[in-house]
């Protein structure tokens, strides 16, 4: 992807900033592969003895919010309708997977980020960090309103009745046997909400009583088919004393165990089948649904970029990170081009505590940057370029583009703290045709879902000079919340800025 878009820089660092530096929501909170650090990890019970782990409640979750989908009628798949209590309280969802879940993921979604992206990138990461095959993930899922109907495959229904679940989602017999397989390479069956298949095991190391599907059920590996195949298997959906509720036994039997022999036979196979079949799985989205590209990380990607006028000067504020290194002492060059046709240049120093992993330390990422670089404001700022130990990083001659048309102006002023009432200054540049200006709010609606709101920044009855380059459109505030500015400019709508809030003003 080419930089400015948010969509995909959002989803990039969703996906590739999983721990440390900028993977969580807000700067000090973690990003979601902290969760699953190590593969054992339980939230609702840290005591390591539980017999569960987020990663299979997360993979659970993933191919129970996606089996739904009809592939006839367009409706259902991964779209985050599991999030809706009537949903869970269906006896094909039976446990708490999903609620956990939910509350690990989806304070990552965010506008460009539904619930479904945070609940597919969840399940990538549990498959990535916990042994199993990468996979390719796309953003652009769209979070249901409402619940879907109902129609995930239970353990007493029939093997014809499986056949035609999953075909009704779009797989064929084949690939259900290995999907099957693939999700069940990870956790196992619980007594607490199958007490028919599972008894109560009174083993301290299981206090949970959770009958594993096999013996490394923290991790991906083939153990699912090798044992199963070696006939040492304990999956309790293949031995289990009622044959009724026996499903994976029907499953992966009804090829004559051809699929499950292959994959006991062959390790690579069985991963690469996982990595293609898990990610349509996540990619099984309603009609009409457009999902991105698959999303790839940027290997200079500026971030965090914050810029606001202060008179004569814009002050700017940029964290870059360097994909793939882990030196923190890089010559990190900053180069911009500003309305002049001038090029300025600024070195980088390294962000202290400023380095990112992704899949178990496989990629790190170290992050440089500025904070609060003054520069003259007149001349703005077009485009950045960076030099990484004189290697120069420019999108293909294209640069980094930045707006400077609106921003925030520190002539913003606070009138009243308690009651919060604020004059919020956007500087507009002079000679852009500037259609609308506005304010933007994120909040989340009571089902988790983003929302936005805007608030029209009317122009000036008479023009408020800030310098000889901008003019100033005001509006009054009376909430704290955090807005970004945006604008139509030239009929187009032009990216929002970085957030900013109405206690952060001097008083007027
Ligand atoms: C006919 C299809 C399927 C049936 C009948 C079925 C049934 C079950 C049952 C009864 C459990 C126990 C849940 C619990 O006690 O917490 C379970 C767990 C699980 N299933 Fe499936 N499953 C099917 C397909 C899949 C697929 C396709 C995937 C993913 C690709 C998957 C992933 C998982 C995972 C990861 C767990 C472990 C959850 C945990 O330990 O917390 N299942 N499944």
């Amino acid at each position: 992807w080419t930089y400015p878009n948010l969509q995909l820089d959002a989803l990039d660092t969703l996906r590739w900033d999983q721990i440390g530096y900028n993977s969580g929501p807000n700067p000090n909170s973690p990003g979601i592969g902290t969760f699953i650090a190590p593969c054992t990890f339980f939230t609702s019970d840290t005591s390591g003895n539980s017999g569960r782990s987020n990663a299979a409640d997360w993979i659970r979750t993933a191919y129970h919010d996606m089996a739904t989908y009809n592939q006839t009628d367009g409706t259902g798949g991964l779209d985050a309708s599991i999030r809706f209590g009537a949903e869970q309280a269906r006896p094909e969802n039976v446990g708490d997977a999903f609620n956990n879940t939910i509350n690990v993921v989806s304070g990552h979604a965010n506008r460009y980020v539904s619930v479904a992206d945070t609940l597919a990138v969840a399940a990538v990461m549990a498959f990535e960090n916990c042994g199993g095959p990468q996979i390719a993930f796309r953003g652009g899922r769209v979070d249901a309103t409402e619940p879907n109907v109902p129609g995930v495959p239970q353990p007493q229904d029939t093997l014809d009745a499986h056949i035609a679940d999953f075909a009704r989602s779009g797989f064929t017999q084949t690939e259900m046997i290995s999907l099957v397989a693939c999700g069940h390479s990870f956790g196992g069956v619980q007594h607490a909400i199958f007490p028919d298949i599972v008894p109560d095991l009174d083993d301290p190391t299981d206090t949970q009583s959770v009958q594993h599907f096999d013996t490394t059920f923290t991790n991906f590996d083939n153990n699912i088919a090798s044992e199963y195949i070696a006939g040492t298997t304990q999956n309790p959906l293949v031995v289990g004393s009622n044959i009724t509720t026996n499903s994976d036994q029907r499953i992966f039997g009804s090829d004559g165990n051809a699929t499950m022999l292959s994959f006991a036979n062959s390790a690579e196979l069985f991963a690469s089948t996982c990595s293609t079949l898990i990610a349509r799985m996540l990619d099984t989205v309603p009609s009409g649904v457009q999902l991105t590209e698959v999303v790839t990380p940027l290997p200079v990607k500026p971030t965090n970029l914050v810029h606001i006028l202060d008179g004569d000067n814009m002050v700017f504020t940029l964290d870059v990170r360097i994909w793939n290194s882990t030196n923190t002492s890089m010559a990190v060059v900053m180069l911009w081009d500003d309305h002049n046709g001038a090029t300025n240049s600024t070195t980088l120093p390294a962000r202290r505590l400023g380095t990112s992993s992704a899949i178990n330390d496989l990629y790190k990422a170290t992050w440089y940057g500025v904070d609060e670089l003054t520069f003259d404001g007149v001349a703005g700022i077009t485009t950045m370029r960076f030099t990484v130990n004189g290697d120069l990083e420019d999108q293909n001659g294209l640069g980094f583009p930045v707006q400077d048309s609106v921003l925030f102006s520190t002539s913003s002023c606070s009138f009243s703290r308690n009651p919060i009432l604020a004059r919020i200054d956007v500087a507009v540049r002079n000679g852009v045709n500037a259609t609308r200006v506005f304010l933007e709010h994120t909040s989340f609606d009571s089902t988790g879902a983003p929302v936005v709101t805007r608030i029209d920044v009317p122009p000036p009855t008479q023009a408020v000079a800030v310098n000889s380059a901008y003019s100033v459109w005001s509006t009054n505030l009376t909430d704290n919340l955090f807005y970004t500015i945006g604008a139509e400019i030239d009929g187009t709508l032009i990216n929002p800025t970085w957030a900013n809030q109405a206690q952060n003003f001097k008083s007027c």
